[in-house]
């Protein structure tokens, strides 16, 4: 058996081909073939994730609901990755925004506690299904724009860093980056280079050793978010932001996508069995262990 049985079995469950063995397929179908009037509207969901596609647009909305901080668990991103396959998979659909339904949080980033005092093989499938979202989401052939609206630390950011546009609240309070360095854990190398793609070396080089969380008005200055608007206005925004890119070939940016992106999907790629054995040393070790667990503390203490 593989060694991410729950993720392989849902996938297969779902229908859809994992990333490496798809199709090629630059080139999507008319979304309207003559004389077939299609339903307006197509939605799925399931206890972590609602989508609704819209058919006359070709734009899908993904909103995270799993409270209470669309944490990044082995389930939640299983969900997120049959969600984007069948997008993909969905000739109707074109372009997806990601966004949240949880007030202030977009997501938390990884789920601590999947890393926190589990066995090899559950470090293992877990990591399985991290590296899964960003080869699917990074790599998708749909125009992906995040609607980042509240905060967004860690893998919360890589989602966002993952997509072709992002669009934040501007509001201060809420901050994104990747602030793995204070966990006193590492962003593993394909974190690292999807940063460093959006807002070049320096930047990802100072802000990673720091482990910061910017400020959605430091973000917009750092280039880590493309744009601010007030809340009420994010969904408005972003739809407007689709439309501009869908109003492109997508063979052509489709194309235009996977040059700019390809090196940095095949370095994970052609690495992934070593970046799991390389995740399930690092953290099975006692003092990553302990500065995780001191991590969680730490969230406890700040609440009450
Ligand atoms: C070689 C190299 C190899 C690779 C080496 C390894 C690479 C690993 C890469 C890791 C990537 C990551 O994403 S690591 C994850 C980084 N994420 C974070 O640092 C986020 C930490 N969380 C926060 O800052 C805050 O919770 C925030 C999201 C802003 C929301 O604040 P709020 O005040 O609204 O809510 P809180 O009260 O803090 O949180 C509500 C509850 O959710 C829990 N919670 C919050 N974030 C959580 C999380 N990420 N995972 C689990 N649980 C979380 C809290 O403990 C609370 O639990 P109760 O008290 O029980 O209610």
């Amino acid at each position: 058996m593989a060694a991410a049985p729950i993720l392989a079995r849902r996938i297969a469950r779902s229908g859809v081909l994992p990333l490496c063995c798809r199709p090629p397929s630059w080139d999507r179908a008319p979304r309207q073939p003559p004389g077939l009037p299609l339903a307006p509207c197509r939605a799925f969901s399931n206890n972590k994730i609602q989508v609704e596609l819209d058919e006359s647009s070709g734009v899908a909305m993904m909103k995270f609901k799993s409270p209470p901080v669309n944490s990044l668990s082995l389930d939640f991103l299983t969900e997120f990755s049959i969600s984007l396959e069948k997008l993909e998979n969905d000739r109707a659909c074109r372009g997806v925004i990601i966004t949240s339904t949880i007030p202030k949080i977009f997501s938390s980033g990884l789920d601590i506690m999947e890393m926190c005092g589990k066995n090899v093989e559950h470090y293992g499938e877990f990591w399985r299904a991290v590296q899964e979202m960003w080869l699917r989401l990074y790599g998708s052939n749909m125009v992906t724009v995040a609607a980042v609206n509240g905060s967004s630390p860690a893998g919360g950011c890589l989602i966002a860093l993952s997509c072709d546009y992002r669009i934040m609240a501007e509001n201060p309070k809420f901050s994104i980056g990747l602030n793995e360095a204070q966990l006193g854990i590492v962003a593993p190398f394909w974190f690292k280079d999807t940063f460093v793609n959006v807002v070049g070396h320096r930047i990802a080089e100072r802000s990673l050793q720091l482990g910061s969380l910017h400020p959605a008005p430091e973000a917009l200055k750092l280039g880590l978010v493309d744009e601010l608007v007030p809340e009420e206005k994010l969904l408005e925004k972003a739809s407007a932001v689709m439309a501009r890119w869908l109003a492109l070939p997508d063979h052509a940016r489709q194309l235009t996508k996977s040059m700019m992106r390809k090196a940095v999907l095949d370095h994970l790629v052609a690495h992934r069995e070593e970046d799991i054995k390389n995740f399930i040393n690092f953290i099975s070790k006692e003092s990553i262990q302990k500065s995780l667990r001191m991590y969680m503390e730490m969230l406890k203490k700040k609440k009450s």
